[in-house]
């Protein structure tokens, strides 16, 4: 947890998710991402949107286009839902992510609670005012790429999230880095361990004592790379700004209240560049 304040992530292997759980998420994954173009194109997304089978974040035909097919659906709570996108092949997809989700999202329950506990808060002081908490999954593939020197796997960005969870494909290539002080550093998957990164949102709640982290993917000529990554918010309706508790005369306020659903909308309709949408809330001297 300390080094997650310096850094923005870490890795959790201690996870307490069954590994067999794991491999299932990224059997259905790529049995999904391997079926024919017409099959996956049943479950559009439809540009402006970021649920479904496509490529997030285009808002302009002559933008460079990053190397991934993405498939996404919001999870929690039900009305983020779009039950059309939800496919029928592999049989056992829809299932495996319903398992999939619940252990994630304790999971995310049980890291904000470590989390506040390492700034001397009220454990459940997130858990209680996120409200019912939005959880959405995205499925990235990275096709093996034969010029990974002129495109990436996926533009830096920080996530809006309070928590993401993402796994890293077994057998993948090595794609996901972080950047620290100025330099792209790779993050060397650990066997069997959950990536954790550090979102927007606690980068906001802590005023900054957690910063998110920003990062990005890279392709490989020879591989292609698979990630499994669950995005844990507040609800949409919720108020929020920096905690009272984290702020002082040292530490002043440093962003400013926002509702979450606008920060949201915020998001998904900006380029991923850096930090850039953390703008939205920081207050500027
Ligand atoms: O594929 C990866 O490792 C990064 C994915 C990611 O950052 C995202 O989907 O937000
Ligand atoms: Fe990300």
């Amino acid at each position: 947890m300390t080094s997650c304040k310096e850094w923005g992530f870490f890795q959790v292997i201690n996870h307490g998710i069954d590994l067999e759980l794991l491999e299932r998420i990224e059997k259905v994954a790529m049995e999904f991402f391997m079926m024919p173009l017409e099959e996956k194109q049943k479950y559009p997304m439809i540009p402006g949107t970021v649920q479904g089978y496509g490529q997030a974040f285009v808002f302009s035909e002559d933008q460079k286009l990053d190397w991934c097919n993405m498939f996404a659906l919001g999870l929690e709570p039900h009305c983020v839902r779009n039950p059309k996108l939800w496919p029928t092949k592999p049989s056992d997809f829809c299932e495996t992510v319903e398992i999939y989700s619940r252990e994630i999202r304790k999971l995310c329950k049980n890291l904000l609670k470590y989390i506040a506990i390492t700034l001397s808060l009220n454990e459940d002081i997130f858990e209680e005012m996120f409200g019912v908490a939005v959880q959405a999954v995205r499925m990235n593939y990275y096709p093996a790429c034969p010029r990974p020197d002129l495109v990436l796997g996926l533009s830096p960005h920080s996530d809006g999230s309070a928590l993401t969870v993402l796994q890293q494909g077994k057998g993948s290539s090595i794609g996901l880095q972080i950047l620290k002080d100025g330099k792209w550093i790779p993050v060397q998957p650990i066997p069997n361990a959950l990536v954790i990164n550090v979102g927007d949102t606690i980068e906001v709640l802590t005023n900054g004592r957690y910063k998110s982290v920003e990062h990005r993917a890279v392709t490989h000529k020879e591989k292609d790379r698979l990630s499994i990554v669950t995005f844990y918010a507040p609800s949409y309706e919720i108020e929020l700004g920096p905690l009272p508790e984290l702020v002082d005369d040292k530490n002043p306020c440093k962003y400013r209240r926002y509702n979450h659903g606008e920060y949201s909308k915020h998001y998904v309709t900006n380029k991923l560049q850096g930090k850039k949408t953390l703008e939205f809330a920081k207050i500027k001297n």
